[in-house]
């Protein structure tokens, strides 16, 4: 595997002159297939494109080009340098009534001491873009924008020239006959460390049971090689005809394509309300609807999976007391099915603080118990240490925030990350004092299922 190193090109800091503005205008069209206007991007864009839809399905963005690309690599304060730098963006945007809001797409690192030598090693600790065009599709509506960041005198005709683009790429999208179907296999199967991997459940249940900690939650990978190399749109397209009940995301870089169906919302914030789901517990559908009952009710009473669920929901709760009032979160857990997997569910509302911009809730819930543990430093070294690997953007928070400050950001979990003919796909699962590492073992197969269907590889345990 070719290592990419990351472009210091592509990383402008933010040198904002006092020329410098960011021009945005929205046109309203008809109906455009998403993936269609992202295919539609793939000759002349080909690397730099996003894709995002949320699990409600009533808002999909997709972004093609880079009119500014935001990264981060600040020790400690990560969250706050993304946030300070789309602020001073947004401070010198010039948009009219009709046009909407351009969004700032991206994630995250889900550990930024934990940067191993791996195929993550393109993807800094925290990676945003502003897309040249952007594709926005709510309420009915579908909207495309054009942003564009400058300082240049001929703003005008540079603009002129995108507008001519934007023209094209509608044009591509509505009547392109795209085939999107998959026509590529799997040549290779390989899973990573799996002896580390029962080896670690064994000491972190230990460690556990010596009171070191009460939840941590550890991953492995699976390694897919394919024939050749995977079209990034099909990619795309199995994973939304996959999983109906997730958000459906996409972030290409450097050659890479990082995707996945997650059900695991982080955070969302919408008119002055911030939204956030405790998402833990789990266990297999079932064979029939009687089955799948039971198993539902198996797990509502099951004592191990309610004590990983309870660790996310205080851990939570705390946070939004802390940044909200109004605090909204049920009692008991509700179950939430998904096509291969049943999860404890407790969804968490509250009414905003006047300061909190979106960043701030992913600093202080990333992560959550439900990825990381309790405590949260100490799972964390834990991981470090145990799991070997770098976990790079998954399990990490990925999504997006507009200029008003909206914005929504999932877990990024079932996923994988797609480099040419590889994908390396991650699953992990909250162990806690009686966890038994074979059956640690075959929800990690379970969770890798949506991915590895999607990419046609062969479904195990
Ligand atoms: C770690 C993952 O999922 C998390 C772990 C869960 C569990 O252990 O029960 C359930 C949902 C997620 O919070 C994953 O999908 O890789
Ligand atoms: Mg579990």
């Amino acid at each position: 595997m070719g290592h990419k190193m990351t472009d210091v090109r592509e990383i402008q800091k933010v040198m904002i002159s006092p020329s410098t503005r960011f021009f945005t205008e929205t046109v309203e069209v008809g109906r455009i297939s998403p993936l269609s206007f992202f295919e539609a991007g793939a000759s002349q864009y080909k690397d730099k494109r996003f894709y995002w839809q949320n699990a409600d399905k009533t808002l999909t963005l997709v972004g093609i080009g880079h009119a500014y690309t935001l990264a981060t690599a600040k020790a400690g304060s990560r969250f706050k340098d993304i946030s300070e730098q789309w602020k001073q963006l947004c401070s010198i945007l010039i948009k009219e009534e009709k046009d909407i809001d351009p969004v700032l797409f991206g994630g995250f690192s889900f550990d930024e001491k934990n940067r191993k030598e791996s195929e993550w090693e393109g993807f800094p600790s925290g990676y945003f873009v502003v897309p040249s065009f952007q594709l926005k599709i709510e309420e009915g509506k579908t909207m495309v924008s054009i942003n564009m960041i400058t300082d240049c005198k001929e703003a005008a005709e540079d603009f002129e020239r995108l507008r001519e683009e934007r023209d094209k790429l509608i044009h591509i999208a509505q009547v392109e006959e795209f085939d999107f179907a998959n026509d590529n296999k799997v040549v290779a199967t390989t899973e990573r460390g799996k002896k580390q991997y029962l080896d670690a459940v064994e000491n972190v249940t230990a460690s556990i049971r010596k009171g070191k900690a009460d939840k941590v939650v550890i991953a492995r990978a699976l390694e897919l090689q394919f024939e050749r190399d995977f079209n990034n749109v099909k990619a795309l397209h199995a994973i939304t005809n996959e999983q109906q009940e997730s958000y459906h995301f996409g972030l290409q870089r450097g050659g890479s394509l990082f995707f996945g169906a997650t059900p695991e919302r982080l955070i969302e914030i919408k008119d002055g309300k911030a939204y956030s789901a405790c998402v833990a517990g789990s266990i297999r559908r079932g064979k029939s609807a009687q089955e799948d009952r039971e198993l539902g009710e198996e797990l509502l009473g099951d004592r191990k999976n309610r004590e990983e669920h309870q660790h996310v929901v205080s851990m939570i709760s705390n946070v939004f007391n802390k940044y909200c009032s109004e605090v909204l979160i049920p009692k008991t857990p509700k179950l939430m099915k998904i096509r291969d997997i049943q999860h404890l569910y407790t969804p968490v509302q509250g009414t905003l603080g006047q300061e909190n911009d979106i960043f701030s809730f992913v600093e202080a819930l990333h992560p959550t118990p439900a990825l990381g543990g309790v405590p949260t430093n100490v799972a964390l070294e834990i991981i470090r240490h145990e799991e070997g690997m770098d976990r790079g953007y998954y399990a990490a928070p990925i999504g997006w925030i507009d200029a008003s400050g909206n914005g929504e950001f999932a877990v990024a979990i079932r996923s994988a990350l797609l480099d040419g003919d590889r994908a390396y796909l991650y699953a992990g699962g909250g162990i806690v004092a009686d966890s038994v590492p074979e059956l640690e073992y075959d929800e990690t197969w379970v969770k890798f299922r949506p991915v590895l269907r999607a990419l046609g590889g062969k479904l195990n345990g």
